[in-house]
């Protein structure tokens, strides 16, 4: 598979939740099914909340990179462009509110599926919402906003 995430640059590739170059961090993939984004993620044991379940902070991380990936993917989309072509499209989280629904099982696969509600200006929102097997255990909103050139400063 090559995701999502694989067309970021090195050197934007060390964010917790999505960068290649964290060993540490989640290191999600993402990629389109039709309409919708998907990203596949394995809790490890030290993910735990109450014994058996996972961590929220979790799921809102899977959540909140699964979504700003989606949102660059989405403008590339619209504008029938490559991920590869440049100007590179940059996205940071400005807003990601998680309801947590289920108690998230530490034991399965979680499957997020996000699909796009709003592509305005520099702004994308994606709705997200977290499988695990047959149950939606959470759902989110992203509002993703492209990075400005002076971020941080
Ligand atoms: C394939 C190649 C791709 C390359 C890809 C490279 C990788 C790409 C980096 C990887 C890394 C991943 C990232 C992971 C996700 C984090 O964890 S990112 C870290 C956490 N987030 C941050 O640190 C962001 C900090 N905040 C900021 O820098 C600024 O507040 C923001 C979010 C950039 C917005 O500031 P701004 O650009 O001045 O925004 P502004 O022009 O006022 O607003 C633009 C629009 O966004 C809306 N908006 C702004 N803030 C908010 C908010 N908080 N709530 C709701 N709406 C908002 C505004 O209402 C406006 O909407 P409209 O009025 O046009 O409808």
């Amino acid at each position: 598979m090559y995701a999502f995430q694989d067309h970021y640059p090195e050197n934007l590739s060390h964010c917790y939740g999505c960068g290649s170059q964290n060993p540490h961090g989640h290191q999600i993939k993402t990629e389109w099914e039709g309409d919708e984004t998907v990203t596949r993620f394995r809790p490890e044991p030290f993910h735990t909340s109450v014994p058996g379940f996972a961590y929220g902070g979790l799921i809102a991380s899977l959540i909140d990179c699964h979504s700003t990936a989606s949102a660059a993917a989405a403008m590339y989309r619209q504008e029938g462009r490559s991920m590869d072509s440049l100007p590179a499209f940059r996205f940071v989280t400005g807003s990601l509110h998680v309801d947590f629904l289920k108690p998230t099982p530490i034991d399965a696969e979680l499957v997020i599926r996000g699909q796009v509600k709003e592509i305005k200006g520099r702004k994308v929102v994606i709705e997200s919402q977290v499988w695990a097997r047959t149950v939606m255990t959470a759902k989110g909103v992203v509002v993703a906003v492209q990075m400005p050139e002076n971020f941080g400063t």
